[in-house]
């Protein structure tokens, strides 16, 4: 038996937490990235997001390579070691690389060799790439393995916890990290203090290979059986070659094109490809919930530019999270459980509809809040129009005819320039609270609160400072934004409810269907959904917009619900499985009498026992 606590198996709680630290890793170090990019190596916007964008796109490609390392040479428990510590090695690089001292020589604060610091900072993001997408796949199927048959229950808890874990690191990161590149630091001087920005997340990588160690002794580990994902590429091949070779009608039809690699391959290895086949089929709708899942930090945090409120960006980075923490109890102890007390069999692949349908829900908000922004906007003259802004300083009311027909009356704003002189400036301020004209001695100053987004325009008279300050006259040319943020709350709240039935599930699902020795790869298959997603937004953001956003976001939606619609029909289709039961009834098949199978049975029992001495715990699953 393996240790338990409250019907959980003990190495559960390593596992956990040693995902909560890499989270905290991977997302605290996300946070500061692109400031790092932008304000460290002086890049410009568009280059600065797309290395961010690449960066996160390569962290979701890299779990193929962890999984087939883990399914065919290492197994899962040696992945993940090996490949955090290739993960804490590019974090300690990545912290190293923002250290300005190092080619400071002159020491006015800036780096002197970009060179090195951007070289050195590369290296560190592809070693993190390697590692946070490497062992991404094997540490949820990891986890999993650790749960016995009559566990199914608590296993099924386990990967809401497990999302939990990431949502709680990741919130606390993202608080976290841009407060303490926020501090100074330096050797010959101070700057903002990035080496610690990305330090902390280096510690904490470190600590989450600790605590994995230190769970070794509990963990059931499975060895892998040799090179599989070899033998399912060569497996395949012969199928479709065999296939080819007898495409005559004269030869009888197989009940699936997999059964044409019967001649060669063993029937077990046959059946298991045909289960990963199955699912990874069902998959290929599912990158477009991620495509808009990932515009929340691109198109939704635009828009919330255009709207008022103090609190853009603690928002945007955690406002997800926190849901997330709110939302996956409720869904778990109340939701899902009151459906099914009404008799409603709520399984994973309708979760998985109906959290695609939530999120197209959430666009359809998102264009709604859009409409209301559009409406306080300015409207900016189109490219057959021009603007003309006649600012009248005269104290009566003007007529301005403009040639030919167009008539128009002009307000006075009560002030006359006496100045032959007029020198217009344009400035643009972030949290602008005051301001002061100064002339020698003698200043005006200005206390107000300036609403984000709008512009204004002060008229100056050359008497200002011998007459009074209030002969200043301001002029607001543009109207703040008024709609306020706390309107995209709705929207945050659907994606998040549908990210909580979808991308929990799917984690659940993809690790249930999945026979023994494949565990890991149909994980990478799921967490390739969000790749392809995440560079269909980047797609999507070079190809341009829509003229009007709120019809890209209702583009989006409709999008989505028409790819549901088609998962739905696919998933109506799939028949769910247990991969030990046909594995079992395939070696019966194949001739292995209940006695051999025993016989196999015990042979794998002693295996697992002497296993169990060498590690000195008790453990009882094959
Ligand atoms: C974007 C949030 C900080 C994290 C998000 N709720 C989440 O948990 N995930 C997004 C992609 C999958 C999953 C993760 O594993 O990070």
């Amino acid at each position: 038996m393996t240790a338990e606590c409250c019907g959980y198996p003990i190495s559960i709680f390593f596992i956990v937490v040693n995902e909560f630290c890499e989270r905290f890793s991977y997302y605290g170090m996300r946070a500061v990235l692109v400031l790092y990019f932008r304000y460290f190596l002086l890049w410009d916007d568009d280059l600065a997001t797309s290395i961010y964008h690449a960066f996160v796109a390569l962290c979701y490609l890299t779990p193929i390579l962890g999984a087939i390392i883990a399914d065919s040479w290492l197994g899962k428990f040696k992945t993940i070691i090996y490949l955090s510590i290739v993960y804490a090695i590019g974090q300690v690089t990545m912290a190293i690389s923002t250290i300005h001292d190092i080619t400071d020589a002159n020491r006015d604060g800036t780096p002197d060799n970009f060179t090195f610091h951007i070289a050195l900072s590369m290296l560190g993001l592809i070693l993190i790439a390697l590692g946070t997408g490497g062992i991404k796949p094997c540490v949820a199927a990891f986890g999993g393995d650790q749960f016995q048959e009559h566990q199914s229950r608590q296993l099924n808890t386990f990967f809401s916890v497990f999302y939990l874990c990431i949502n709680a690191g990741s919130l606390l990161s993202t608080l976290i990290t841009p407060v303490l590149r926020a501090q100074e630091c330096g050797i010959h001087t101070q700057q903002q203090c990035y080496p610690l920005a990305f330090g902390v997340p280096a510690v904490l990588m470190v600590i989450s290979l600790v605590v994995f160690i230190a769970g070794s002794g509990m963990y059931v580990k499975t060895d892998p059986e040799g090179n599989i994902m070899w033998s399912v590429c060569k497996c395949i091949g012969f199928a479709i070659k065999n296939r080819f070779r007898h495409r005559s009608s004269s030869y009888p039809k197989r009940e699936h094109w997999m059964d044409w690699a019967n001649e060669k391959y063993d029937k077990l290895l046959i059946a298991q490809i045909k289960m990963v086949l199955k699912v990874l089929f069902l998959y290929i709708p599912l990158p477009m919930f991620w495509t808009l899942f990932d515009q929340k930090g691109s198109r939704w945090t635009l828009q919330a530019t255009t709207m008022s409120g103090d609190f853009v960006s603690i928002l945007i980075s955690t406002v997800n999270p926190i849901l997330i923490l709110t939302l996956v109890p409720i869904m778990d102890r109340l939701i899902f459980p009151l459906i099914q007390k009404c008799g409603l069999n709520f399984s994973p692949l309708k979760r998985m509809t109906v959290g695609m349908l939530f999120a197209a829900m959430a666009f359809v908000s998102a264009a709604l809040v859009q409409i209301e922004i559009d409406k306080t906007l300015p409207n900016f003259p189109s490219s057959s129009e021009s603007q003309l802004k006649v600012v009248n300083t005269y104290s009566t009311t003007l007529n301005v005819t403009i040639s030919p027909n167009e008539h128009l009356l002009i307000e006075s704003f009560g002030v006359q320039l006496h100045t032959s002189k007029h020198t217009y400036s344009t400035i643009s301020c972030m949290f602008v609270n005051d301001f002061s004209l100064i002339h020698g001695e003698q200043w005006c100053e200005f206390s107000r609160k300036f609403g984000f987004g709008a512009s204004y325009t002060f008229l100056i008279p050359s008497t200002v400072f011998s007459d009074d300050c209030e002969s200043i006259t301001e002029v607001e040319d543009m109207k703040p934004n008024s709609v306020h943020m706390a309107l995209q709350i709705p929207q945050y709240f659907l994606i998040t409810t549908g990210e909580v039935m979808f991308s929990v599930t799917g984690l659940q699902f993809s690790y249930s269907q999945a026979p023994k020795n494949m565990k890991s790869v149909l994980q990478a298959g799921w967490l390739c959904t969000n790749a392809v997603g995440n560079i269909i937004v980047l797609i999507v953001a070079e190809l341009g917009k829509l003229p009007k956003q709120w019809a890209e976001y209702l583009l989006f939606a409709s999008l989505l619900v028409a790819v549901s619609i088609i998962f739905s029909i696919m998933a109506y289709f799939y028949t769910y499985i247990d991969p030990a039961e046909i594995e079992a009834q395939v070696r019966k098949e194949q001739g292995l009498e209940p006695e051999e199978m025993e016989k196999e049975t015990l042979e794998m029992e002693e295996k697992d026992e002497d296993q169990k001495n060498e590690q000195g715990v008790k453990q009882t699953k094959i």
